[in-house]
């Protein structure tokens, strides 16, 4: 365990850090943020004994670090410096050898059967091995970083401190080299302390984190510290949001710069393209949309919506492909773009584009209720996935945050339902009115113009305005479609 408190330490009689109060458990990975010249390397380097300090105390397993030999001190700790140039003729596995240097007895040093093993087990952790007769001055700034962890690492010590460990790697080496760090961390009950310039990689491999502004820690703790924007927009002077991953539960930061933020005052006037197998409605600027279509679902920035209609027969086994091959076909840009399918005629579509309670709001509905469906009854689940019927697509001149989109997605089915409900559609196996039909899509989009509106539920004017406009165009959809099957 290492205790650091009432630190207070710099160079040449000038203090850099003030009153540093920091507890690192063993086994931990803890990861020191903040932005250049904050102090995070002086802190480590005061932490190693590297620098003493003008005042305050470092423990180390209970003992001060000054009361630590050289040798003792090698014994239990390794340094991974920030630009280390060694630029000697040795080879990759002479740099790494140095590593076992603490563990070597007697006066003349010689290496050991042990010393091979380890030296060999973390040049292959680190994938270094395959150049371990090549001159070191030879690599790559990547290649000789992860060589520096090898000799860091051959050192076996119980403190890791590193200094921007992944400087020189790419994303295939920054994720491996932190992955086989952790592992050997988990496997050797190794502290990790390491300066992390990347706030997203500092958030997937780190367990805790402290937050340095103008030599002072200001925030330290679990990823909380990393969730707080306010903490870090004063600490990095830059607007910094975050958001979830999509598959581990960890915040990523992105940066949003104020000068990016323009203002689009014409996102709603869209083109208007129909054939007899597409609408396709195209802004020139993307739009944030929550959906749940066939492509281009969850939350995204996107230009083109396209409802492809689809014969009833159509074999549904692969609809992403398929709306991706038609995409393609129709030359329309496949990542900015949403996909839904519909086995309604297109001709059959509603359009409501006006301004409401102040909302300018275009809505477009395509709408067959065929396979409607009572959600609060029991059913026989369908067996094969079907062609959505009630097909939404909201278009909003509104900035919507992530929670009003859910809000909004939550007006717009009511609205759709409240539709159902007047035009007495009814779930032909339950008799009763029906809710929505087996399959129907969904898409909110909106310019994210002016100030964020937090709700957008029935008691805001965005929520009334979509469940005005959804229902005068689902029910218009829904004349449409009865008209021309004659019922
Ligand atoms: N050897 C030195 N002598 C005098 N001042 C120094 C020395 N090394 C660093 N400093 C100063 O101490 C302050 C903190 O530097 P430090 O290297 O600790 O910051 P850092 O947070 O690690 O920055 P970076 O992210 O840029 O690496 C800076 O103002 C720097 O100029």
């Amino acid at each position: 365990m290492i205790e650091v408190s009432g630190l207070t330490g710099g160079y040449q009689n000038e203090d850099i850090l003030t009153d540093i109060n920091l507890t690192i458990n063993e086994g931990e990975f803890f990861a020191l943020i903040g932005p250049n010249g904050s102090g995070k390397t002086t802190l480590l380097r005061l932490m190693t004994g590297a620098l003493a300090p003008s005042g305050g105390i470092i423990e180390i397993s209970g003992k001060p670090i000054q009361t630590y030999s050289p040798r003792k001190k090698a014994e239990i700790m390794a340094v991974l410096a920030q630009s280390s140039h060694v630029e000697f003729d040795f080879s990759v596995e002479e740099i790494v050898m140095l590593g076992r240097y603490p563990h070597q007895k007697g006066l003349i040093k010689h290496i050991s059967r042990r010393d091979k093993e380890v030296v060999s087990e973390v040049m292959k952790q680190t994938e270094v091995y395959q150049y371990r007769n090549k001159p070191f001055k030879w690599l790559s700034g990547g290649e000789k970083q992860r060589v520096l962890l090898a000799k860091a690492l051959a050192q076996e010590p119980k403190i890791l401190f590193l200094d921007e460990p992944t400087n020189h790697l790419d994303v295939k080496h920054t994720v491996e080299m932190l992955q086989h760090l952790k592992a050997y961390q988990a496997k050797r009950q190794m502290t990790i302390i390491a300066i992390l310039h990347d706030l997203n990689t500092a958030a997937l491999f780190a367990d805790r984190f402290g937050a340095l502004h103008q030599g002072r820690l200001v925030k330290k703790g679990d990823l909380s510290v990393l969730k707080n924007e306010t903490l870090l927009q004063k600490v990095y002077e830059v607007d910094i949001k975050h958001h979830s991953h999509p598959t581990l539960a960890k915040p990523q930061m992105l940066v949003a710069p104020e000068e990016m933020h323009h203002s689009n005052p014409h996102a709603l006037e869209a083109e208007v393209d129909q054939n007899e197998q597409c609408i396709h409605i195209a802004f020139p600027r993307p739009l944030r949309v929550l959906s749940n279509a066939v492509v281009g679902e969850g939350l995204q920035w996107l230009c083109h919506f396209c409802n492809f209609y689809v014969p009833k027969n159509y074999d549904c086994s692969n609809p992403a492909d398929d709306v991706r091959k038609w995409l393609e076909k129709a030359g329309i840009p496949l990542g900015d773009t949403l996909g839904m399918m519909t086995a309604v005629k297109l001709a059959d579509k509603a359009i409501v584009n006006e301004v409401i309670m102040d909302t300018h709001i275009f809505t477009i509905v395509t709408a067959g209720v065929g396979n409607a469906m009572d959600i609060t009854k029991e059913h026989p689940l369908a067996e094969a996935w079907q062609i959505g019927t009630i097909n939404i697509m909201v278009f909003l001149d509104e900035h919507l945050t992530d929670g009003a989109f859910v809000n909004a997605v939550q007006s717009a089915t009511e609205a759709k339902t409240k539709a159902l409900v007047d035009m007495e559609v009814t779930d032909p196996a339950t008799k009763s009115i029906a809710t929505g039909t087996s399959t129907d899509s969904i898409a909110i989009a909106a310019t994210q113009n002016g100030t964020p509106t937090p709700y957008a539920g029935s008691g805001t004017r965005v929520g009334k305005a979509i469940g005005q406009s959804v229902y005068r165009a689902v029910t218009e959809a829904i004349e449409n479609y009865r008209t021309r099957v004659g019922k």
